[in-house]
């Protein structure tokens, strides 16, 4: 039976986070939570990417950012970026649920964990790094904007110890390591990764027990570069030797398989070798060194103005040779039915390649490919899907222009149009072919 007034939260101020958020949300569905999905947004996440997280996410609510701007105590904890999850305090506004358990962006679910709804205020599991301490990534709590007044205050008297959400709270609920065993989560529902590797006879023995792995520290998960064919993580130095690689490899399947769909805009390209595609902020690039086998032949060189023999320009058709309506058929000429092969004109057997009439130059036909349907949505999908199935390297990356959308926004209303580069007669053509196919 689903539960309306119980949710399970997380939080996201930028788009590279949302790949995490993403991730987390459908690794909860995948485990049929019956509780609400809530993601808490702050403005600098694009549109297109809150429309992403709302096929997910049953609430997107855009939360004013909170900065706790402590550099210096963030300096000891290496991560001067962490100062902006003070923004997870505003999870206690959210006063239309009875009681919620707060994830990070970067954990996941390895199973139903909806039991958590039967622990109280502030319940959380020990920090790996200091056990005396919870960690702040998942954590049950009761909104109320009277708590959340209270941090504010506290924040404003005495800041917090590692300058990120996690020593505010522990300085507030302070009586967590002592007072009542039940408020103290068994590791297993936020499974630092960091530990795999500092206590591995432990993570032998209990490991498999594990219902909430947490990506704590760097890299994260979308930072790393994976090869869905060998269903490995692309060797990254930081990551020598360690065994939690397993998980990092559930992440990127459940992000290739039912995220990355929900992602795709625009169709799969045609056979080229590395493909970048914008989501809001980010980029997803697949390097493909070995050409996927979705493809379709591309023209050598379209410059030159081509003419088709028994074109009807008013009809926008031309005639097919030796059609025959009656059958829908028509004669293949040189067709040797026995060999069940073609003799292609102006093919050059020696070098195998073809010498394209119109242009006078000669090119070589890719050695695999099929006959695509027509593009759908749903193929656009599918097909990306596949895409990255068969793609050597699939990286996610911030935009490098951040602002490059509005930017070009702002020179369009200006009458400044990129006809070289985006709006050029070749990509206008590219998208007109490709919608008309
Ligand atoms: O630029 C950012 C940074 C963080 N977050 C959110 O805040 C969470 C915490 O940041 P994260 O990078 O996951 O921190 P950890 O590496 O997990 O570091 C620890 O320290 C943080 C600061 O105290 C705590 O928030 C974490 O729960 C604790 O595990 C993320 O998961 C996101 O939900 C953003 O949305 N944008
Ligand atoms: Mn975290």
């Amino acid at each position: 039976m689903p539960v309306t007034d119980q949710a399970f939260v997380t939080l996201v101020t930028n788009d590279i986070y949302c790949q995490g958020a993403l991730v987390l949300g459908k690794s909860l569905r995948n485990h049929s939570t019956s509780r609400k999905l809530v993601v808490m947004i702050t403005s600098h996440v694009t549109s297109r990417m809150r429309g992403v997280l709302a096929h997910i996410f049953d609430e997107v609510v855009e939360v004013d950012a909170l900065n706790s701007a402590d550099s210096v105590r963030l300096a000891l904890l290496r991560r001067p970026e962490l100062g902006i999850t003070f923004t997870k305090l505003q999870c206690w506004t959210l006063t239309r649920y009875t009681k919620c358990v707060y994830m990070d962006a970067d954990t996941i679910v390895l199973c139903n964990i909806d039991e958590l709804f039967d622990r109280d205020e502030l319940s959380a599991a020990p920090d790996s790094g200091w056990p005396d301490c919870f960690n702040s990534g998942v954590f049950v709590f009761k909104p109320s904007v009277e708590t959340f007044n209270r941090l504010l205050q506290f924040a404003d008297n005495h800041g917090s110890f590692d300058g990120g959400d996690q020593g505010l709270l522990n300085s507030f609920f302070n009586n967590w390591a002592v007072s009542d065993i039940h408020k103290h989560l068994p590791f297993i529902y936020n499974l630092s990764i960091s530990s795999v590797y500092t206590y591995r006879p432990a993570f032998k023995q209990f490991g498999s027990d594990a219902k909430v792995v947490h990506f704590i520290g760097t890299p994260k998960p979308w930072n790393l570069k994976y090869n869905p064919q060998t269903k490995s993580i692309v060797e990254d130095e930081s990551l020598s030797g360690q065994q939690h690689l397993s998980f990092l490899v559930l992440w990127w399947e459940i992000y290739i398989s039912d995220v990355l769909p929900f992602l795709t805009e625009t169709a799969v390209s045609e056979g080229s070798t590395s493909e970048q595609h914008n989501f809001g902020r980010i980029e997803l690039v697949m390097k493909n060194e070995n050409p996927s086998p979705v493809c379709s032949p591309e023209a050598p060189n379209d410059t030159a103005e081509k003419t088709l023999p028994d074109y009807n320009a008013e009809q926008q058709t031309f005639k097919i040779p030796d059609y025959n309506a009656e059958q829908q058929t028509f004669k293949i000429p040189d067709y040797n039915a026995e060999q069940q092969s073609l003799k292609l004109p102006d093919y050059n057997a020696e070098q195998q390649t073809f010498n394209d009439r119109v242009q006078g130059q000669d090119f070589a036909l890719p050695t695999e490919m099929s006959i695509q349907q027509p593009v759908t949505q749903d193929d656009d999908d599918f097909a990306m899907a596949q895409l990255a199935q068969t793609a050597s390297e699939l990286s996610i990356q911030e935009a490098e222009e951040k602002l490059r959308t509005e930017e070009e926004r702002r020179n369009w209303e200006q009458g400044h149009i990129d006809y070289m580069g985006k709006y050029s007669f070749d990509n206008i053509q590219k998208k007109l072919d490709r919608f008309l196919q």
